[in-house]
């Protein structure tokens, strides 16, 4: 169980709500393509997702999680071009959510927990995205990648929700599946929870030491009882 005194939940989204992979590697791949080079795996593009849509491509371009420090700015512009062309334009298709996710996140709200989006993705994705998958209306505030001058693993996105909220850190937990969640969640001072079916540069999460660490999103549901009960001790 999490602490009583939880009021909010920050989720982040890539490999923790929707299975981004197909989606984000087809449109890496094709970027690829467009520029005159091999296109990459979907395995391997799995190892570059969880810092936005620009660290991807430089990942892509460098076929490497390091990117090549020496990458030409040009070639940068270019794929990333590419990959925003490409994604817009299937932003309904290949990123299906996990099993749980709806009915668990009803939950939650039903219980009474106030929730933001916190990933790294491009901000301009998120309405569009979020109403595709039918859970726009579940989040108080959504901050991409670029909302702010700091993403994940900085704290800043955390620390900006729990203002917009009014809460302490000990007030919010950040579910996610990457060490950028886990990171900006001790940063800011917050509890953490994550799972394991995403993406974390093939790196166990547990190893980064979450508070908890779950194999099925649904099993949020035992940390965080409802707010009511909760309220009355
Ligand atoms: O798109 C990414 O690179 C990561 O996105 P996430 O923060 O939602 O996991
Ligand atoms: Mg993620």
């Amino acid at each position: 169980m999490l602490s009583s005194e939880i009021r909010a939940i920050a989720f982040d989204l890539d490999g923790t709500l929707i299975d981004s992979v197909p989606a984000l590697a087809e449109a890496a791949a094709a970027a690829l393509v467009d520029l005159g080079m091999a296109p990459c795996s979907e395995l391997a593009a799995r190892g570059w997702i969880g810092n936005g849509a620009e660290m991807l491509m430089r990942r892509a371009l460098s076929g490497n999680v390091n990117p090549d420090p020496n990458l030409a700015p040009s070639l940068v512009e270019q794929a990333l071009a590419r990959f925003h062309h490409h994604y817009g334009a299937h932003l309904d298709q290949g990123s299906p959510l996990y099993p749980g996710v709806a009915d668990t996140l009803a939950a939650l709200h039903q219980r009474g927990y106030r929730m933001a989006l916190i990933t790294n993705k491009p901000a301009r994705y998120l309405p569009d995205l979020m109403a595709t998958c039918g859970l726009s209306h579940y989040f108080e505030l959504m901050l991409g990648g670029d909302s702010l001058a700091q993403r994940k693993p900085d704290p800043m996105p955390l620390q900006h929700v729990l203002t917009q909220f009014g809460l302490a850190p000990q007030q919010m937990v950040m579910v996610g599946d990457s060490r950028n969640d886990i990171e900006a969640a001790r940063a800011a001072g917050c509890a953490s929870v994550g799972l394991t079916y995403g993406y974390n540069y093939g790196q166990p999460i547990a190893e980064l030491g979450p508070d908890h660490v779950l194999d099925h999103f649904e099993h949020l549901l035992a940390l965080l009882p409802a707010r009511q009960e909760t309220e009355s001790v």
